[in-house]
């Protein structure tokens, strides 16, 4: 594969680009003024109330007399608290994806014998078409899995018989194949992005009808495609905590706004999956393996709280990480105290950590958890609460099970497909109005100016 010649100078770059900001300047005072909700907040930080739902119920303050009262996170998947769920799964000795991704599109726990025909389906689900991985994915492997995965979800629209109609039937079906279907397109992608971009073999295993997701994940990311169930069952559970999380979030909104014009499955998921990328939603999972790479490269000693503390200061101050002044695995637009998916990670991180050697990375992340908050307020001058979120811990649990970076996030898409695919159900049957929220015009009108009494600079006066 070639990667294409730039033909976009860069005197014309620079020409555009100064244009563009010279006419783009806005006010910082108009965002009060016009009580504009950037972001759609409020202005106390909550979000825009724009809708109803019985999927995640995310509830990380409690409102008292106006004011925001910080509490423990709480999350619960249609009513059912997911560390009761989890809990029971774990006494049970069972791998639960599957009956999550039920729970949230049909709406109930499944009884023995509607888990088994659905999870019989999703083994038949499983296949990809003919010759799509030889078509789709190897003929244009990518570097980001993410992008894949975006343009290989677009591609099954072709794939499928009747791809546009938007009843239950038919969102549920096309929700049951994506399921089953996501784990082996992250997985080939992986394969040939491997073996294209990193001169490295690849491994096409089929996957096994018989076997849930995460055994799956585990059987078609690794060579020798073996694992061991404390595995597979570790990684079922990171699925489980990802499943679901509100209709607020970035992607399950991209959902709700992509559905109600309308359109497709394939196109609202892969605007999902595009959303999710970005490194302040699902993406971040992979800034804070970095981040954390780059502090052991440059701190001396993990340990020491001062020299920790500095480098978590440069990176608010932008002169250390990725510049963007983000400590990524940090901070939430609603838990508070703490996000009980961290919560549940870092407790499954830590056995898992002195058994293969990672401690050391443990208490660094450990330590990078509790130091944040008072380096935050002091060069913030905010006293506003803030804990680790899923993303600081799951990068750690993929790379002590031997799961590539590359990964990270699209497990995070693998596992957030089925409370996607209940957004858009819920949207489609309940929403009822398309998404169309305004912005405040701010240019003033200008007489049209012909072609030759224009000059060549970056403002026609
Ligand atoms: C699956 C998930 O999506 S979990 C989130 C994963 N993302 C990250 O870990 C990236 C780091 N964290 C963040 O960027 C933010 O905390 C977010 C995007 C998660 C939430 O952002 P918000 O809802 O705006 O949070 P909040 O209202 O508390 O932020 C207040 C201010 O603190 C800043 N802030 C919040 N968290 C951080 C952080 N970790 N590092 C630096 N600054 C931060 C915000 O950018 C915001 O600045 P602004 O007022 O200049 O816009
Ligand atoms: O709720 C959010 O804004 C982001 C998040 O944690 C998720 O989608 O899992």
């Amino acid at each position: 594969m070639t990667i294409q010649p730039d033909y976009v100078k860069e005197e014309l770059l620079h020409e555009l680009s100064e244009s563009f900001c010279m006419h783009n300047q806005l006010p910082p005072d108009l965002f009060t003024r016009y009580r504009i909700k950037r972001g759609l907040r409020n202005a106390d930080g909550t979000g825009v109330l724009v809708g109803a739902s019985h999927l995640g119920n995310v509830h990380g303050y409690i409102l008292n007399e106006g004011e925001r009262e910080p509490i423990e996170g709480r999350l619960t998947y249609r009513g059912y608290n997911v560390y009761d769920l989890i809990h029971g799964l774990e006494q049970e000795n069972r791998f639960g994806f599957e009956e999550i991704g039920y729970l949230l599109m049909c709406g109930k726990l499944p009884s023995r014998r509607q888990l088994a025909e659905f999870q019989h389906t999703i083994g038949l689900e499983r296949a990809l078409p003919d010759n799509f991985t030889e078509d789709m994915i190897m003929r244009a492997p990518s570097r980001d899995i993410m992008n894949k995965l975006a343009s290989a979800t677009l591609a099954l629209y072709s794939y499928d018989a009747n791809p546009d109609e938007t009843t239950v039937e038919n969102i549920m079906r096309q929700g049951i194949s994506l399921m089953a279907k996501f784990p082996v397109i992250i997985s080939h992608a992986y394969q040939a992005k491997r073996r294209y971009f990193d001169n490295d073999s690849m491994f096409l295993h089929v996957p096994d009808p018989n076997r849930s997701t995460a055994e799956n994940i585990l059987h078609l990311i690794r060579p020798t495609g073996e694992f061991n169930d404390d595995e597979a069952k570790l990684l079922d559970r990171c699925l489980i905590l990802h499943a679901e999380h509100g209709g607020g979030n970035n992607s399950s909104f991209t959902v709700r706004v992509t559905s109600s014009s309308g359109t497709d499955t394939y196109s609202a998921i892969a605007a999902a999956v595009s959303s999710l990328k970005g490194p302040r939603h699902g993406g971040a999972n992979l800034r804070v393996v970095k981040q954390f790479e780059e502090m052991k490269e440059n701190i001396h000693n993990w340990k020491d709280e001062t020299e920790v503390g500095n480098y978590l200061r440069k990176i608010l101050n932008k002169e250390a990480g990725d510049g963007s002044g983000l400590i990524y695995g940090m901070g939430h637009a609603i838990y508070t105290l703490s996000d009980p998916r961290a919560v549940a990670l870092k407790k499954a991180a830590r056995p898992l950590a002195e058994k293969t050697g990672y401690s050391d990375e443990m208490d660094l992340i450990e330590l990078v958890e509790k130091l944040t908050p008072g380096v935050f307020a002091e060069i913030k001058g905010s006293d506003k609460p803030m804990c680790a979120n899923v993303d600081m811990y799951s990068g750690f649990v993929y790379k002590m099970l031997g799961l590539p970076k590359s990964l990270y996030t699209p497990l995070f898409a693998t596992a957030r497909i089925v409370g996607w695919m209940a957004h858009r159900l819920e949207e489609v049957t309940t929403g009822g109005k398309i998404i169309r929220p305004a912005y405040k015009p701010v240019a003033k009108n200008i007489e049209y100016v012909n072609i030759d009494e224009r000059n060549d600079g970056p403002i026609n006066d």
